[in-house]
Parts: C-alpha cells; sequence; structure tokens
C-alpha cells in the first residue's frame, strides 16, 4: 500500500495542529513528531508534541529537511517519519511552509500539502490567546519574519497545495474530508 504524509502548513494560529489533532482522531493517522530547540510550553510533552531538544541532542538526528524559525531550530528526522509509517500507512506532520516545499519537492505526490489560510490578523492573535499563550509570545510570533512569510501561499506550493480558509471549523473539516476522500481514491 501506497504510505501517503499529509503536510499541514500555514502561519501561527491558523489552525494546522487542530487539523492534525482531527486526521489522528478520525483517520487514525500517526502522527511524525519533529524535533525542534525550543522550550515546552505549558502542557506540552516531550515525546507527544515535539522531541525537545538542546543544540547538542538536536544535531544527532539525521533530518529530511531543518529550519530556522523564529530563532530557534526545527527538523523532521527520517527516524520520526518512519516511525509514524510504521504506525499506520498515512502519517501526518505540521511543517512551515519552507518545510512543506521541500516535502512536495522531495517526496511528490506521496506528500499531501494543505494550506491553511485565515484572512483577518486580529482573528490569529486572539485564537493564539485563547490557546493560552504568553502576550509576548504572541508578539514574538506574529512579527517573526517566518511567519510573516507564511501569511501567504509561497508560489512553490500553488496549484501542489490544498488551501483550506479556517474561518468556520465545521467547514474546515468538510473540506479536510474532501482531501483525504480525494486522495485515498488516487492512492487505491
Ligand atoms: N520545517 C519544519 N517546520 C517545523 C517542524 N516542526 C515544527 N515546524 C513548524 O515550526 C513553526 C513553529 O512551531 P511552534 O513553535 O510549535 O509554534 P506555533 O505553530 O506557533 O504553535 C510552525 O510553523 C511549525 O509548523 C519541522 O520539523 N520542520
Ligand atoms: N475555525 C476555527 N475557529 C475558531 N477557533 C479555531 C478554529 N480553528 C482552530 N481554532 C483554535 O485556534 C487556536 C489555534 O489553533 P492551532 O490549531 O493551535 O493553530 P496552529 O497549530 O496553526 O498554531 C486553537 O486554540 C484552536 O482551538
Amino acid at each position: 500500500m501506497k504510505r501517503l504524509v499529509y503536510v499541514i502548513t500555514g502561519a501561527a494560529g491558523s489552525g494546522k495542529t487542530s487539523v492534525q489533532r482531527y486526521l489522528i482522531q478520525k483517520y487514525h493517522m500517526s502522527k511524525v513528531i519533529t524535533h525542534t530547540t525550543r522550550a515546552p510550553r505549558q502542557n506540552e510533552q516531550d515525546g507527544v508534541d515535539y522531541y525537545f531538544e538542546n543544540p547538542a541532542t538536536f544535531a544527532q538526528n539525521h533530518y529530511l529537511e531543518q529550519v530556522q524559525y523564529s530563532n530557534n531550530q526545527y527538523g523532521s528526522s527520517y527516524e520520526g517519519i518512519e516511525r509514524a509509517w510504521q504506525g499506520s500507512s498515512d502519517a501526518v506532520i505540521v511543517l512551515d511552509t519552507k518545510g512543506a516545499i521541500t516535502y512536495a519537492n522531495q517526496l511528490g505526490d506521496q506528500a499531501v500539502i494543505i494550506y491553511m489560510q485565515v484572512a483577518a490578523l486580529n482573528e490569529l492573535a486572539d485564537r493564539m490567546e485563547k490557546r493560552g499563550d504568553s502576550p509576548e509570545l504572541i508578539k514574538q510570533r506574529l512579527v517573526s519574519p517566518e511567519n510573516q512569510r507564511d501569511l501567504q501561499l509561497p508560489q512553490e506550493l500553488v496549484g501542489k497545495a490544498h488551501v483550506i480558509n479556517n474561518v468556520d471549523w465545521e467547514t474546515t473539516k468538510m473540506r479536510v474530508d474532501q482531501v483525504v476522500a480525494e486522495t485515498r481514491e488516487i492512492k487505491d
């Protein structure tokens, strides 16, 4: 059976993690846990949300791709992807747009790219606040050049990414269901 990886990308607060959670709950996809040097947030667990690393341990993994985002390092390891595919032939990963472009280029149609869009900037900040992020963190995130970049669908993903305008959550779930149905049809 063909192994797929659903890549969820977009700006901070756009709903990437919510879609990932939905795909895991409804379709029993396996989560690809990525590595980061940023500090865990309240309620985040090592080996569940991320593998939390320091610069020295971060350097020991073998990465399909890695990026610098808001002054921290993030990377998805071959080990992490293999581990996810052992759990299910459909894996799901959350990446910035730079990582999503690498996945599209390296994995071709094995990577199903979903770009999450939210029209209103203030809505993103409100959602991050409701999620419990501190005002400093929200400010830092919103001004980071990487997040500014990820507010737009990159040219390299035009025609490759499924774009979901995440305003109403029920509509978003239906759009995600459509993408899964379409991609599974091609796969089978
Ligand atoms: N390219 C790449 N991006 C990652 C990886 N892991 C996480 N990210 C992205 O890094 C960005 C920052 O993630 P995070 O610190 O959890 O912040 P949040 O998305 O604002 O909650 C997000 O766009 C994530 O999708 C990775 O392994 N590779
Ligand atoms: N359509 C939506 N309407 C309202 N709130 C939403 C919607 N989608 C996601 N959220 C909420 O917004 C916050 C940020 O979503 P999250 O999935 O954590 O974003 P990301 O992973 O892209 O940073 C979360 O608290 C989530 O529950």
